[in-house]
């Protein structure tokens, strides 16, 4: 007689068992600058490497005798159930991966009930992905522009397409120093536009002619911008000067006091302000003091501050420090449902992944991306139900070991 098997466990892309074989594949598929862009971590990719491995210090404690016919996996956010505590992270310029970009992730979060992150540097307008995500719920991670009336308009405009939140990335007041990127000359191709920049800002990265890295890029000329799709024929008001891309990203000047109100009188009541980028217990505090609704701890997947501490490191110190008050997501280095499982145990509330989700679009569009999220969905749902546990919520720190380094691995 077969051993039975979980639901869904049957249905397999035999070249594509595993996040870490979509990797592979996806690697094939783009091309070098490409793949530099997505993969690398900042300076050695230290940081990068062990948000990965910081998961093989744990091992999990599973209980057995337990009745585990019926798993639930699902997990409420803003109001909705998720599929998984597990959403697809923010990151720029999907259709770098992929033709299907932005809509081919957004349209495979819909099918899949898991929330969407849309970078500030999408190459799709957030109104045309919101619509492709439909009631699933979708937030607008922020980079907060030094000109407010800029991001003023975005936030109008999100507000208005039903974000439910925006994420404040908070760890990029400069950018992350990226090698591959500077030696490849990283550019946008001159057919992709950095879509929700209104026209005469849009970052003229790639411009045959300027032959521009992210970080100099300067001003698209509005005749080729006005190909990125708007459609709500708003006028948009633009800062004056020379834009770099750089400086749509990065603005040294935040901080709590100024910013985190004027982003909440801007966003609230309609969306929540969350920050992305805690790493630490003493920030989380400040969040919690300063009236934020949630905190994603992460380094930017290892592409900001290499040398900072993993995120699932990081994790702990941040779940004390917040009490329960708001809740506290984590991302960096997911690649099996099993990390899922021990971000939970460690107090997470919910995951977010980022470079799995451009695979995914690498490798077959938004099929790619319905794939990853099979199977970490499945990994978890597996992981969950041997471990001795049927709710999400009754994941705790029971369920896990931190071992000794001579233990540790990765591939366990
Ligand atoms: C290619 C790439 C682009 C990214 N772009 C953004 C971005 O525009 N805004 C942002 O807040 N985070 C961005 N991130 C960071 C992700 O939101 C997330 O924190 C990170 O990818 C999580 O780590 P993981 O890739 O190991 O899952 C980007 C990450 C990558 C790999
Ligand atoms: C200027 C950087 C925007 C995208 C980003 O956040 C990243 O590449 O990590």
């Amino acid at each position: 007689m077969a051993m039975k098997k979980m639901e869904g466990q049957g249905d397999h892309d035999l070249n594509c068992l595993t996040i870490d074989e979509l990797e592979k594949h996806a690697y094939n598929m783009m091309d070098k600058q490409t793949r530099d862009y997505y993969n690398e971590g900042a300076d050695s990719g230290s940081t990068l490497r062990e948000n990965i491995e910081a998961f093989g210090k744990y091992r999990i404690r599973p209980r057995v005798l337990r009745d585990v016919s019926n798993v639930d996996t699902s997990k409420d956010i803003f109001g909705h159930k998720n599929s998984i505590p597990m959403g697809v992270a923010p990151t720029a310029m999907q259709r770098l991966a992929h033709s299907d970009g932005e809509l081919g992730t957004a349209r495979a979060c819909k099918k899949a009930k898991v929330a969407m992150g849309l970078s500030s540097f999408a190459t799709t307008t957030l109104e045309d992905v919101a619509e492709a995500n439909g009631d699933n719920p979708h937030v607008l991670q922020l980079y907060l522009f030094e000109s407010r009336e800029h991001s003023h308009k975005l936030i109008q405009r999100a507000k208005k397409a039903g974000y439910k939140a925006v994420f404040l990335t908070v760890d990029t007041p400069f950018l992350g120093r990226r090698n591959l990127e500077i030696r490849n000359q990283f550019k946008l191709p001159p057919h992709f536009k950095i879509a929700n920049f209104a026209e005469d800002e849009e970052p003229a990265m790639g411009d045959e002619q300027t032959s521009n890295s992210p970080n100099q890029a300067r001003q698209r000329k509005p005749k080729e911008a006005s190909k990125a799709g708007y459609h709500d024929g708003e006028k948009r008001v633009l800062p004056t000067g020379p834009i770099t891309f750089h400086s749509h990203a990065s603005n040294p000047t935040l901080c709590w006091e100024k910013d985190i109100e004027w982003l909440k009188q801007e966003c609230c009541p309609e969306m929540e302000v969350w920050v992305k980028g805690i790493a630490t217990g003493e920030d989380a505090i400040l969040a919690v003091h300063h009236g934020v609704s949630g905190i994603v701890v992460s380094n930017h997947g290892g592409r900001q501050l290499n040398g900072a501490l993993a995120t699932l490191d990081a994790l702990p110190e941040v779940v004390e420090a917040v009490q329960g008050k708001i809740p506290v997501h984590v991302d960096g280095g997911i690649r099996h449902g099993t990390d899922i499982f021990k971000a939970l145990a460690l107090g997470a509330d919910f995951c977010w992944v980022g470079r799995p989700a451009l695979w995914g679009l690498a490798y077959k569009g938004q099929a790619g991306v319905e794939l990853m999220l099979r199977l970490l969905s499945d990994e978890f749902k597996l992981c969950m139900g041997l471990a001795g546990v049927t709710r999400v919520q009754d994941i705790s720190k029971e369920y896990l070991v931190k071992v000794s380094i001579s233990m540790r691995d990765r591939k366990v």
